[in-house]
């Protein structure tokens, strides 16, 4: 017995159930490979559904690369096989398995009797943080070995919710268990930085307090843009202990107040009339987020404003970032989910927040921004 009835869809259910019994169809699918007008679409879209099938074995190519050190190497200039199998430390065959398969994902390419970096390779090296992400990956594909599982359990308990050790024990960590997940943050912030105070005039504030600030690359970033304004931060003291050694040593020691705490259940400075949170709120469920959200409203003056900026979920373009990544990252890590402009918005709304809008960022898929007024 059919469990699904079309007609309960509408017209839209009718004609997508029409179009999937079309694209599923042999015959069809032999038409759209001969025809010529339909050929290029047909081989398009196989080659994204083959690129779903094969993105693990991607990945994994990739992680070798950064693990061995291969685009590094090949960054200071293109050598032969025998000097790359020797300096990343593999047998001349695995060595020339890896070249091949990184040359058929752009990452490094032949060059005479050599090999470079490709194009992708130098884009990807240009980005620490990146490199920091494919290295901890491997937290996260030890928890999908088994996607089913994680979701019948409904997330965490694996390696990555010990690796956001606050994921696990919400409000704590000592310095052993923030270290790791503090350097990949302060690592990959300048994805994020440069777009976010690109995207909002900070210097329309005097005093600019960054909620789970992190080591403090956001608000040294803001520093360097935005001379006069004062800066403080909060996260776990063990954080803002690392926090703390970064701003004495870019001479900001003067400018920065930092601020030990839990942010679930202690409040928030006063005295600010700008808050950030930088990749933050998607790290929370909904309870503790909109809790957090009306802290900050309690915390703000009249006229504040709260900078919102993360990956945020359903951005035209950027899909599967969050939806997919973010979703399924999140749901390992154990806390969280990645959340629309939409969705946010409305949680403003309800934390009392009177206005808020979307700001442009120049690279969606790692940030969008929402600026909110109290
Ligand atoms: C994903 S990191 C983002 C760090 C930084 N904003 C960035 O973008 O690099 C989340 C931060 O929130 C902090 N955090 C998590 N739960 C917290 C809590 N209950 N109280 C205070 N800080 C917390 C973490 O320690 C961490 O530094």
């Amino acid at each position: 017995m059919l469990l699904s009835n079309t007609k309960n869809f509408g017209w839209r259910g009718r004609w997508i159930a029409w179009r999937n019994r079309v694209f599923a169809s042999e015959r069809f699918q032999r038409f759209a490979m001969r025809f010529p007008l339909t050929r290029p679409i047909a081989r398009a879209r196989a080659r994204g559904l083959f690129d779903l099938v094969a993105g693990f074995t991607y990945s994994q190519i990739l992680a070798a690369c950064v693990q061995t050190g291969l685009l590094d190497l090949l960054a200071q200039g293109p050598l032969d096989a025998a000097t790359i199998s020797a300096r990343i430390d593999l047998p001349a065959a695995g060595t020339e398995r890896l070249l091949r398969g990184a040359a058929a994902l752009g990452l490094v390419e032949p060059l005479g009797s050599g090999w470079a970096l490709g194009s992708d390779g130098a884009a990807l090296r240009g980005n620490r943080g990146i490199a920091e992400m494919v290295a901890h990956h491997h937290l996260l594909y030890a928890d999908l070995a088994d996607p089913v599982a994680l979701l019948r359990r409904g997330g965490g308990g694996g390696q990555l919710s010990r690796h956001w050790h606050y994921a696990e024990s919400a409000g704590r960590g000592d310095a052993d268990a923030v270290a790791a997940y503090s350097t990949l943050m302060a690592t990959s912030q300048p994805l994020v930085a440069a777009q976010a105070v690109d995207s909002y005039r900070f210097d329309r504030h005097r005093r600019l307090l960054d909620v789970g600030g992190g080591e403090g690359a956001f608000l040294q970033a803001v520093a360097e843009r935005v001379p006069g304004i004062e800066l403080g931060l909060f996260d776990l003291p063990a954080v803002g202990e690392r926090a703390r050694v970064r701003f004495d040593s870019a001479g900001l020691a003067s400018r920065t107040q930092v601020f030990g705490g839990d942010f679930l259940c202690d409040s928030l400075p006063e005295g600010y009339d700008l808050v950030s949170l930088i990749r933050v709120l998607h790290d929370h469920d909904d309870g503790p987020a909109l809790a957090l959200l009306r802290a900050i409203h309690a915390a703000l003056p009249a006229g504040g404003r709260l900078f919102i900026a993360e990956p945020m979920a359903r951005t035209p373009g950027a899909e599967p970032v969050g939806d997919a990544y973010f979703g399924f990252y999140l749901l390992a890590m154990g806390s969280g989910r990645p959340r629309s402009s939409v969705e946010i918005r409305a949680m403003l709304r309800e934390a009392g927040f009177a206005k808020s809008r979307v700001l442009a960022t120049a690279m969606p898929l790692t940030t969008s921004a929402i600026l909110a007024n109290r």
